[in-house]
């Protein structure tokens, strides 16, 4: 249902204030079939004890693009995000079914090596967690944990992952400082660049600029454009600008399921279903 009526009516409903002209940015629209794929969930289902969070995922995650999750309060979104490194296996009484592919390989499958899974696949939390140890401690941490000390090996990377979260002129000073000195921006930039530092394929980011203010948020948005060249990005995020703003596409969940997954700016402004329609236009959620 995607003909121009549709997408003029789309684009006529009041969408929290947003402005959707920002969706024509991309002239092309992105099409799945072009994409090389990262990560394939397969008929993923998820309990909670009894209660079901996921219920039969499936969803291609295109590489070096920018993937998002919306959708109410409690839909899942965290937890489908938390599957692709296995942290929900931390959670007791969590059974999960179904397969996540990364690499031709399932995550769930036997002889994972978890540790080796959270290496390929990095993770940053809404709030900065730094280490307390210096900022360039927190940025080598990862190399060291697989044992490289080299000192020119880690200041080469210490400083092109600060690079690379675009923070290293702000830090290049007080490499050795704490990295608790930092504002909440900066940490999250740290956190960040600590993440890239051990180069991994996918980089998940649960909600990762609403503790920030306006500022910061911009800067960790600009910067996930940038990162995106290098790394699959999947983030959660409760702001639909911002969606919209940082994502290739977008897949909007209610109650545990997918209910549409498209290029962010059909699903923004043509979406096929009237529960996405919905809730973009804040009827609900
Ligand atoms: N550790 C847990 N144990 C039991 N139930 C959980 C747990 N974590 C999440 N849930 C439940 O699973 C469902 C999905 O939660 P989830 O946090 O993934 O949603 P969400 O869309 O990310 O929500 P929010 O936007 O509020 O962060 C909710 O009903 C939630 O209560």
């Amino acid at each position: 249902m995607l003909n121009e009526q549709k997408l003029q009516t789309a684009r006529q409903v009041p969408t929290h204030g947003m402005d959707m002209t920002m969706l024509d940015r991309q002239s092309d629209k992105l099409t799945l079939q072009q994409e090389k794929i990262a990560v394939e969930v397969k008929d993923l289902n998820l309990y909670y004890g009894d209660k079901q969070a996921l219920k039969n995922i499936n969803l291609q995650v295109p590489k070096n693009r920018v993937t998002a999750f919306i959708g109410p309060s409690g839909c899942g979104k965290s937890t489908l995000l938390r599957c692709f490194n296995r942290m929900n296996d931390l959670v007791d009484g969590v059974n999960i079914e179904g397969e996540i592919l990364l690499k031709g390989e399932n995550i769930y499958g036997k002889g994972i090596d978890i540790s080796e899974l959270r290496r390929n696949v990095g993770m940053v939390f809404q709030r900065p967690n730094p280490f307390p140890k210096s900022i360039y401690e927190n940025v080598a941490y990862g190399l060291r944990i697989q044992g490289i000390n080299d000192r020119r090996v880690l200041d080469e990377t210490v400083e092109i992952s600060l690079k690379g979260a675009a923070l290293w002129d702000e830090v290049k000073d007080r490499l050795h400082e704490s990295a608790l000195g930092l504002s909440g921006g900066q940490q999250q930039r740290l956190v960040i660049a600590r993440a890239i530092a051990i180069k991994p394929e996918v980089l998940l980011l649960d909600e990762p600029a609403s503790a920030l203010d306006p500022i910061s948020t911009l800067k960790i948005e600009e910067l996930i454009n940038e990162l995106k060249k290098d790394f699959t990005i999947v983030i959660v995020t409760h702001n639909m600008q911002q969606a919209a703003r940082v994502s290739d596409y977008t897949a909007f969940m209610y109650l545990g399921d997918i209910v549409e997954f498209d290029d962010t700016n059909t699903l923004f402004t043509a979406p096929s279903k009237k529960a996405t329609e919905d809730y973009i236009t804040g009827r609900y959620g």
